[in-house]
């Protein structure tokens, strides 16, 4: 775990808003968020299903499936060439011509989406070659060989067509082709969910070794806070369409502020250390078109009070003692300490 926070931006996203649908009902799905990727990080963007990380990478890269519909915002990317554009004024052709180039993503089932009727190798030399016209045969070949040596695969199972990998290989091809064309920015939508424990084991620990090696920035989406206490750099945790809290990883992990990132880090077993009860989160997130003003989760919070339902996220350092300045929370709790009120005793005492 490495702290990149001085290291340059590589993916800015400011103020994103994406709703679904046009009309008075549409929902306001994502509001605002502002996440800023560091190069060569390890970025874990975690949240409960429907919190809107999928939107959120979605939107940003501007690959929102309709009705989506991005309605502010910026999304600055440093691109390969080092040049800084803004991803959400760039025209169809730039994007098309930028994208697996700056920043490639790794969909959710991703192992499935490779056509059943071409040959693995094919499909690998066929993305290359929309980038790279100019490779001849036996370039593409050799870049074909080397992606997969990298990822682990025989080259000889180039000639497969995807039916004859197992799913674990299919998810490492997507990985090997996302990164072909040595893209600084990586964006993995729950890349290990559907296959089994060990298969993600050994997948995350490969992707991993290739960030090292490679240099690459990783927005990391999953559900498993305890995977991403082992791989990320830092953790962003979201809740109904917002950032709420931001941190170093351990930082995060071991002085988790809002009610919320308690909740999701007791939901799992803990890594090291002695054993403790796991407990859920009470209630499900809300239904995105009708979330009305003030906090998202007041009405699962064991701490709220009744300024929480006027209360507008904003993510502030805490201001408590040991707390870096890179860890941030959107929670009113942290704001009426300021004013020394005090946090709730239990939640004082719990790891503080
Ligand atoms: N096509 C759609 N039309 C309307 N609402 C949608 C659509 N797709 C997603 N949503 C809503 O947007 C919100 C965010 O969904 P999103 O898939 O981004 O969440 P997520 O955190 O990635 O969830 P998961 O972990 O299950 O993938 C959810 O409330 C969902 O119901």
């Amino acid at each position: 775990m490495t702290d990149f926070s001085n290291a340059e931006p590589v993916l800015e996203i400011k103020n994103l808003s994406v709703d679904y649908g046009f009309t008075e009902s549409a929902a306001h799905v994502l509001r605002g968020v502002n996440l800023t990727l560091h190069e060569g990080e390890v970025l874990g963007l975690a949240g409960e299903s429907g919190c809107g990380k999928s939107t959120l990478v979605y939107g940003a890269t501007r690959l929102l499936p309709p009705p989506g519909l991005i309605t502010g915002g910026e999304v600055w990317i440093k691109g390969t060439n080092g040049e800084r554009r803004d991803l959400l004024k760039l025209t169809d052709k730039a994007l098309r011509e930028q994208r697996w180039v700056d920043e490639a993503v790794v969909f959710q089932g991703a192992m499935n989406s490779l056509n059943p009727v071409y040959r693995v190798g094919h499909q690998i030399k066929d993305a290359i070659q929309a980038h790279r016209p100019d490779w001849d045969k036996q370039k593409l070949q050799n870049r074909a060989v080397e992606l997969m040596d990298m990822v682990g695969i025989s080259p000889d199972r180039l000639e497969s067509f995807p039916h004859q990998l197992s799913g674990g290989m299919r998810q490492r091809v997507m990985i090997a082709m996302a990164l072909a064309l040595e893209p600084k920015v990586l964006i993995m939508d729950e890349p290990t969910t559907a296959l089994d424990v060990v298969m993600q084991r050994q997948i995350v620990q490969q992707i991993t070794d290739l960030r090292k090696k490679l240099g690459f920035a990783v927005i990391f989406i999953t559900h498993d806070m305890s995977l991403l206490i082992e791989i990320a750099d830092r953790i962003a945790i979201m809740y109904a369409g917002q950032i709420i809290e931001d941190g170093p990883a351990m930082d995060l992990y071991n002085h988790a502020r809002h009610p919320y990132t308690r909740g999701l880090i007791n939901s799992f077993p803990p890594l090291h250390g002695p054993r403790r009860e796991l407990g859920g989160i009470p209630g499900t997130p809300p239904d995105m078109a009708t979330l009305g003003d003030g906090c998202p989760f007041a009405d699962r919070c064991a701490y709220v009070h009744e300024a929480c339902h006027s209360y507008e996220v904003s993510l502030k350092e805490t201001g408590l003692l040991g707390d870096r300045k890179q860890h941030v929370v959107g929670c009113l709790l942290y704001e009426e300490l300021k004013k020394g009120k005090g946090l709730p005793e239990a939640l004082a005492k719990e790891r503080i």
